[in-house]
Order: C-alpha cells, then sequence, then structure tokens
C-alpha cells in the first residue's frame, strides 16, 4: 500500500513538476538540492541553473532526479519531500526507481514479505534471492533497522521483496533503544503482502523448536496472506534428519492443509492446537479462494482479541503454512528452488518499478547502512547500537568517482578509542572495506572517509 501511495503521489508531483520552471544557484558543486517547503526552493549559491528530467524516483520521501545543466524545469513541488538530484550521471539503477515499469503486455507480480526472528538471516536470504549484495548483513542482531525493497524481475514476472527488520517486542524495543521501525515495518510489510515468507534459523536450538510469538502474531493478524516456512541456515546442522521433527513442530504438523508423517514425532491433527479450524482467525485450509486470491495491498491487521493472544502465547506452530523449504541462505544452497516457487505463485499484475530498479533504499541509506554493517562486525556487544552516522559530504568528482564523507557520532569516549582501534586501525578499516561494497552496489569509485567524535 506504502508504495502504491508513493508511486501515486510521485506521479502527480511529477505532472504538477513538469509545469514549473525556475532557477537556482548549485551549492559547493553539491549533487544534493533539497526542497523543504511548498514551495520548491533549490538551496544552492553558485549561479548555474540546471535541468530537472521528469525521469526521477522517490525512495522513502527522497526524490532522485537527472541534473544537467540547463533550466530547471521540475521539481516535487508542494509534497515537502526532501528533493535530491544525483549529479550528471545519477547510478542507473538508482535513477530508474520512478521511471514508468518497462512491463510486457502480460505482466505477473508477486510481493514477498520476508519476516522472522532477529538474525534469522533474512537480509542475507534477500540479497541470495537478488542476486547482488544490496542488504546490510551481520552477526548482530538488529542490522536491519527498517523495512526495505529488493526487486527481481525475469522475463514476464517481478517479484518484490520486502526486508523487514527482526520482529522484536516493544519492551525490548524500548530497553535497546531501537527505532519504532523495527515495531511497526513488520507488519506494515505484511499489509502490502501476496505472500510471507517466515524464516527460521535451524542452527539455533531457541528458535527451532517454537515460532517466535511475534512471528505468531504477525500469522494471525494476517491469516488470509498465504505464508510458507522456511528453514535456514541448513548447512550448519550435523545431522539434516532433524530437519523433519524441525518441521513438524513449527507447522502443528499440518502442511497445506494435509497432516505431514514424521517418523518418531507424534501423528499430527490439523487443527487441533491454536486456531480452530473455522474460527474467524484461521484461514480454513480446505477455502481455496481464501487462500489463494487475496488482493495485493489491502489487507489490514486483524484485532487479536486476548483469548486469541493468550492461544498464541502458548502455541508452537502455524497449522497453515502453505509450503516448507529447507536451505542455506549463505551459500545460496536450494535458494534456486525458493526464486522458483515464487515466480509460479506470481499473479497477473501490474509491475510496480522498472525492470531495472533493484532496490528502493535512497544512496544515503545504502551508505549508512552498509557502514554500520561493518560497526556491528567490529565493535563489541552494545557500543555500535549507540553510535548515530552523519553523512558530512556527498561529491561527484571529475572522475566520476563519489567522495562521501561520514561523520560517526559516539557518545563515550571509550566508544571513540573502541572505534579508532590502535593507531587508526579499525576506523581505516571500516572505511575501506564499506567503500568497497559502495563501490559494487554504486557501480562506480567510492572513496569514503569516516571521521568520529564524541557527543556528549
Ligand atoms: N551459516 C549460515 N549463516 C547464515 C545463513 N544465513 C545467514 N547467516 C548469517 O546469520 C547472520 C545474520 O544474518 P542477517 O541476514 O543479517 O539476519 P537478519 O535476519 O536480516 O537479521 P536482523 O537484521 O537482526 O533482522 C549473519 O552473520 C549471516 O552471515 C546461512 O544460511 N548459513
Amino acid at each position: 500500500m506504502a508504495l502504491r501511495v508513493c508511486h501515486h503521489i510521485f506521479r502527480k508531483s511529477v505532472r504538477r513538476a513538469i509545469n514549473t520552471n525556475f532557477t537556482a544557484p548549485l551549492e559547493n558543486a553539491s549533487p544534493y538540492l533539497y526542497t523543504g517547503s511548498s514551495a520548491p526552493r533549490l538551496q544552492t549559491n553558485r549561479q548555474t541553473v540546471f535541468h530537472l528530467t521528469p525521469a526521477c524516483c522517490v525512495s522513502s520521501g527522497v526524490i532522485l532526479d537527472r541534473l544537467e545543466k540547463g533550466k530547471v524545469t521540475s521539481t516535487n513541488g508542494g509534497v515537502g519531500h526532501r528533493l535530491t538530484a544525483v549529479r550528471p550521471e545519477p547510478s542507473e539503477h538508482l535513477s530508474l526507481l520512478l521511471r514508468r515499469p518497462d512491463q510486457p503486455w502480460n505482466p505477473k507480480i508477486i510481493r514477498v514479505a520476508v519476516v522472522g526472528a532477529p538474525n534469522a538471516g533474512k537480509s542475507t536470504l534477500t540479497n541470495q534471492l537478488l542476486g547482488r549484495k544490496v542488504f546490510a548483513v551481520s552477526k548482530k542482531v538488529h542490522t536491519t533497522r527498517s523495512r526495505a525493497v529488493g526487486v527481481f524481475t525475469e522475463d514476464d514476472t517481478q517479484i518484490i521483496l520486502l526486508d523487514t527488520p527482526g520482529l522484536t517486542t516493544p519492551e525490548k524495543a524500548k530497553r535497546h533503544q531501537l527505532e519504532d521501525s523495527l515495531l511497526v515495518d513488520p507488519s506494515n510489510s505484511l499489509q502490502e503482502a501476496d505472500l510471507v515468507v517466515v524464516l527460521v534459523d535451524v542452527s539455533d536450538k531457541w528458535t527451532r523448536n517454537r515460532l517466535d510469538f511475534e512471528v505468531l502474531k504477525c500469522l494471525a493478524q494476517y491469516p488470509h496472506i498465504p505464508a510458507v516456512l522456511v528453514l535456514n541456515k541448513v548447512d550448519l546442522l550435523k545431522s539434516k534428519s532433524m530437519l523433519l521433527d524441525v518441521t513438524a513442530e513449527l507447522t502443528e504438523g499440518v502442511v497445506n492443509g494435509r497432516s505431514i508423517r514424521v517418523k518418531g514425532a507424534a501423528p499430527a491433527r490439523a487443527g487441533t492446537t491454536g486456531w480452530r479450524r473455522g474460527s474467524p482467525a484461521a484461514p480454513d485450509p480446505t477455502d481455496k479462494g481464501a487462500l489463494e486470491e487475496p488482493v495485493a495491498g489491502t489487507h489490514s491487521p486483524r484485532k487479536l482479541s486476548k483469548e486469541e493472544v493468550r492461544t498464541l502465547q502458548s502455541q508452537r506452530g502455524w497449522a497453515h503454512f502453505k509450503d516448507v523449504f529447507m536451505l542455506s541462505a549463505l551459500d545460496g544452497e536450494d535458494v534456486e528452488t525458493l526464486m522458483r516457487y515464487f515466480m509460479l505463485e506470481a499473479k497477473p499484475g501490474s509491475w510496480v518499478y522498472h525492470s531495472e530498479v533493484l532496490t528502493d533504499q535512497s544512496p544515503e541509506d545504502l551508505c549508512r547502512n552498509t557502514i554500520r554493517e561493518k560497526l556491528l562486525e567490529y565493535l563489541p556487544q552494545e557500543v555500535p547500537y549507540t553510535m548515530a552516522l552523519r553523512i558530512d559530504l556527498w561529491r561527484e568528482l571529475e572522475s566520476g568517482a563519489l567522495a562521501i564523507t561520514v561523520k560517526l557520532l559516539v557518545q563515550k569516549d571509550s566508544h571513540m578509542k573502541m572505534v579508532i582501534g590502535p593507531g587508526g586501525q579499525l576506523i581505516s578499516k571500516i572505511a575501506r572495506e564499506a567503500g568497497e561494497d559502495l563501490t559494487r552496489i554504486f557501480l562506480r569509485d567510492v572513496q569514503l572517509k569516516i571521521t568520529a567524535k564524541v557527543t556528549n
């Protein structure tokens, strides 16, 4: 829904913008231009005039556009978004975001929300499915801070992958000072989804024996969206035979309305625990219409009664999964099978993006997330979570390379010491590795400089 709204707002704003003419000076040759109010205004200080073409894109309220010397003829006008013009030659995959989708005459689409406990491997799986590293991954929990879109387009089919933050509780979010997005984004993503992938880390004995309560709550709130169970990290299991027991546990022994028999496990009976068949919260597996014809973008969450919440708290699995997959997102084992499944599940419908779009993340978010990934990787425990990142410079050089300067805002002197490392080694390593990742993401040389300062 949000995406559609964005799209709609943007198209309207572009139409309005095309009719708006104004000129503006350029600020420090920066590729960034801003409009913060309803009146289009470019904050610049050199008398250079630009032409903003209507082939624009929007991402989380940030509009990206081509910027060419000439006359400014468009802006986002009255919607109050920040307008970001990405220098004369923007990275193609970023500048395409809102270009008219180049769909064939019989397009198919599927929106897949990937949900699961923190560290289940959601971003790793999404990267594998996209065939390119777009989302930050780390061994620490809550690497993903807000929902982001990955897009895979092949032949007549577009697959939109909604990577979500690990599900958490308001109490944990408060304790660890997590942003609100970690609480609302997973559920919001389900509103847009045609299919939910519940990802479980089977190498973790705490998460493999029962579905996280927050996951169950999400499923119960959107019972009519088909859901599949994906058991991840199978490469870490010594014995693969236990996967069957885990499957029986997490599905309550029922997949697609049929009992599954697992040697050694009690034969499962559909509807014996949790949601009873025919209860308003549970999709009846025999009701093909309810499971197979969701209307994309129209789901709103069911309000769960206290009794339903209590039932979920004692529930270990979900008896309404449509299918189960077992894979290793890290090395890509069997990820192709899941991809083929998405392709088959895609339904006739208009594409949302141009076929060359890979993600809706803004360049700044990609930069911040990539650096955050390194901080999470190299700094101990809570330290990286307390740091904020500020982009101080973003400039395209004559050579076409991007020069980016980022300041880490650190809360304590001791944290400052840690992030700098002996002789500045650690901060240089983080800048080097993040710069290399960004070079691959932006398809151009990135010269990244990171500095740090204590803010208290
Ligand atoms: N061995 C192995 N490790 C994996 C696999 N999938 C993910 N990982 C690792 O698990 C850790 C967490 O992966 P992420 O993709 O960041 O997990 P996430 O679910 O997005 O994490 P959050 O941001 O906390 O929600 C990383 O260290 C990954 O390398 C897998 O199939 N096998």
